[in-house]
């Protein structure tokens, strides 16, 4: 049987944003004019924290979170997600080039980004890279670095704004609302008794914690609908003396059992720190009037 045709987008996507979309509308559109398949690469560890041995770079999306943004806000079929190991380190360019792209996956044509490096000790680079392309015939586009309001779009200066609670310009520079998916686990169960009942979700081990404090969500539920929500990221020090983070989510308008579903929640703005309460009586009153702002968030902003 003959390999399927791919156009594949080189990289590790973290977050999937603006500057990654560049990439992937090349290949969407590339791999529609070829009738191949849309395609992109991604590493199951970012290969900084591999060479370094220990999880130096908090990541702003789990490789599933990833797959899915590049699948849903732009058109990837496929994703391929290299188990970044002893082998693929010690690589050399040519050969993931050649023998990975072009002989495992049926390469006809790449796209990276200016100052992507990849292969053993990083020696591959997009001038080289388009040469060996010419030499084997594979079609290559290198995409300039996307700029917004003079600054370089880059996971990293993201990564300190998520830290920093600044959803909103995280979110312009993304692209699309930084995003959590996860199952919804069981808690304390004191949600209910207090009148807000709470989806309980968590950021994988080595996933970015953005800045404790009470944000206004959307929570997308497995049938394709979704509510907004009103969510608190933190420690809880009212009710928990521990240091475990927790993510809760109040949906409003909603009631219905949600244990062991899929839920994927979109943060859109900080709307306070997180804060111990002298009771509980407080914490509900305090939340309901976040979730008052949530509503008027999202009756704004549609
Ligand atoms: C919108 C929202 C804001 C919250 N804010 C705080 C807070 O500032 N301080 C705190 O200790 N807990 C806060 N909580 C966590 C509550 O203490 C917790 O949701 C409640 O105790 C229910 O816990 P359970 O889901 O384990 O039953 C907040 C929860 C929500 C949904
Ligand atoms: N409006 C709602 N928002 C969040 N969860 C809700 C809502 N209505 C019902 N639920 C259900 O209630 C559960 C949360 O109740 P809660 O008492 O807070 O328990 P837990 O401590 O296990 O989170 C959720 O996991 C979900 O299945």
């Amino acid at each position: 049987m003959q390999q399927e045709k791919r156009v594949i987008a080189l990289g590790f996507f973290d977050g999937v944003h603006l500057g990654h979309g560049a990439l992937l509308r090349r290949v969407t559109e590339t791999a529609a004019r070829l009738d191949a398949v849309p395609a992109a690469v991604t590493f199951d560890t970012h290969p900084e924290n591999l060479i370094l041995k220990s999880p130096v770079v908090p990541l702003l999306s789990s490789p599933m979170d990833r797959a899915e943004l590049m699948r849903r806000c732009y058109g990837i079929r496929d994703v391929i997600v290299a188990h970044f190991d002893e082998r693929m380190m010690h690589m050399s360019w040519q050969a993931f080039v050649e023998d990975y792209l072009v002989g495992e996956h049926g390469a006809v044509h790449l796209v990276a980004g200016h100052d992507f490096h990849f292969g053993y000790k990083g020696e591959g680079n997009p001038e080289r890279l388009a040469g060996l392309c010419q030499t084997l015939g594979v079609g290559c586009d290198i995409i300039p670095k996307v700029e917004q309001d003079h600054i370089t779009i880059s996971s990293t200066y993201i990564r300190t704004l998520i830290a920093q609670g600044e959803m909103e310009r995280a979110n312009q520079f993304l692209g699309h609302p930084h995003t959590l998916t996860d199952t919804v686990a069981h808690g304390k169960k004191l949600g209910s008794t207090l009148g807000f009942p709470t989806v309980n979700l968590h950021f994988q081990p080595g996933v970015l914690v953005p800045a404790h404090g009470v944000y206004a969500t959307r929570v997308w539920f497995e049938n394709g609908e979704s509510r907004p929500a009103v969510t608190n990221i933190g420690v809880r020090p009212t009710v928990d003396d521990g240091d475990r983070v927790t993510v809760e989510g109040y949906i409003l308008d909603f009631n219905g059992d949600l244990y062991g579903q899929s839920l994927r929640m979109e943060f859109y703005k900080r709307l306070r720190g997180e804060r111990k309460f002298d009771s509980l009586e407080e914490l509900k009153e305090e939340v309901m009037r976040n979730a008052a702002q949530t509503r008027a968030y999202f009756s704004a902003h549609c």
